[in-house]
């Protein structure tokens, strides 16, 4: 069953299967509807433990709270694997100060010592950054969140792989052994950052398959939908997680599916809101090949956008070195002056 809201689909993931195990078709049909029609949704039923998307959301609310010189010892322009504590309004989307601070963590592995000129996108491969003295409990609730992300991530995908008449298997190939999945806690403030305005997120689609985002109450996150020009509310939903699509299924599908461009309003002055998205994304060398569609599913595709400031890359890991790049010039800089003149 679904209770949608508004336009806004509401899926239940644990009706997905069939008790013997393949998708239920109605599940399908709901899915292939709200992320074809659509282009995002919400999903309940995604399992976890009682509790957990809440304690998740407090911890994260306790970080921001650390004294500034705690968080600024995790500080991303430490890394040169673009992790770690990104300061108030430094970050920047369509060249705009974003309103918020984050963490980025990824799979922890060991740095890329060396690698082609080709494939500079190992350099994101590394070491998190977390507060372990300050605030040991964050990075344990941080992990097991995004092991249970992993999982609804691949779950989703193999849904998303049956709307396209392909085998639920499909997608699995390029997440073997070493996805590069990104985590990211936020915290959006109201009136603090005069450069961004409103701009909690400015406008923006996200680089991986598909994007699972815990938001706490206080909302702001607006959608606009494949083919529309107006923005949509996203009301939060108290335990739920909402859908995006991500560039490569726009890439895979040439535009069945399309990236969800989606963007955040500052909160008012004084309110903070907090959110973890979560972006489920392939290993760093997977190279994107379009998805056989049926001649039915083709027609309905409305091709791969074209925007000369932002190209779609079948590597993901190019498309997600472009989007980090773009995001943290400070951490660019530093470490990779000569890729910003490459690029
Ligand atoms: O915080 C949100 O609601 C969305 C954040 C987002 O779109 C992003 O970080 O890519
Ligand atoms: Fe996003």
């Amino acid at each position: 069953m679904s209770h949608d809201q508004g336009a806004i689909p509401v899926l239940d993931l644990s009706t997905a299967r069939q008790p013997y195990g393949t998708f239920s078709p109605e599940f399908i049909e709901q899915l292939r509807h709200a992320t074809h029609d659509v282009g995002f949704f919400q999903i309940t039923g995604y399992g976890g433990s009682p509790g957990q998307a809440d304690q998740l959301l407090d911890a994260v609310r306790r970080f921001f709270n650390l004294p500034l010189e705690e968080r600024m010892k995790l500080d991303n322009r430490l890394s040169p694997h673009f992790r770690g504590y990104t300061r108030m309004g430094t970050e920047v989307t369509q060249g705009r100060a974003d309103a918020r601070e984050q963490i980025d963590y990824s799979p922890e592995r060991p740095p890329v010592s060396s690698y082609p000129p080709d494939q500079p996108y190992w350099l994101l491969q590394g070491p998190n950054q977390w507060p372990d003295e300050a605030f040991p409990e964050l990075k344990p609730a941080a992990m097991a969140w995004a092991e249970l992300m992993s999982a609804v991530g691949m779950e989703l995908l193999r849904a998303i792989a049956v709307t396209l008449q392909q085998p639920e298997d499909y997608f699995d190939e390029p997440f073997r052994e070493a996805p590069a999945w990104m985590g990211k806690l936020v915290h959006y403030v109201g009136g603090v950052v005069k450069e961004a305005g409103n701009q909690g997120v400015g406008s923006h689609a996200d680089y991986g398959f598909v994007t699972l985002l815990l938001q706490d109450d206080v909302g702001g996150l607006e959608v606009k939908p494949p083919g529309t020009s107006e923005w949509l509310p996203v009301e939060p939903l108290p335990g739920a997680l909402v859908v995006n699509l991500g560039e490569m299924l726009e890439v895979a599908t040439e535009g069945y599916l399309a990236a969800t461009i989606h963007r955040v309003q500052a909160p008012p002055p004084g309110v903070d809101r907090y959110s973890v998205p979560f972006f489920w994304s392939p290993r760093l060398d997977s190279v994107i090949q379009p998805v056989p569609l049926a001649p039915e599913l083709k027609a309905a595709a409305r091709g791969i956008t074209d925007d000369p400031g932002n190209p779609l890359l079948a590597s993901f890991g190019l498309n997600m070195l472009k989007g980090r790049m773009r995001a943290h010039p400070d951490v660019t800089e530093r470490h990779y002056p000569d890729l910003l003149k490459r690029s």
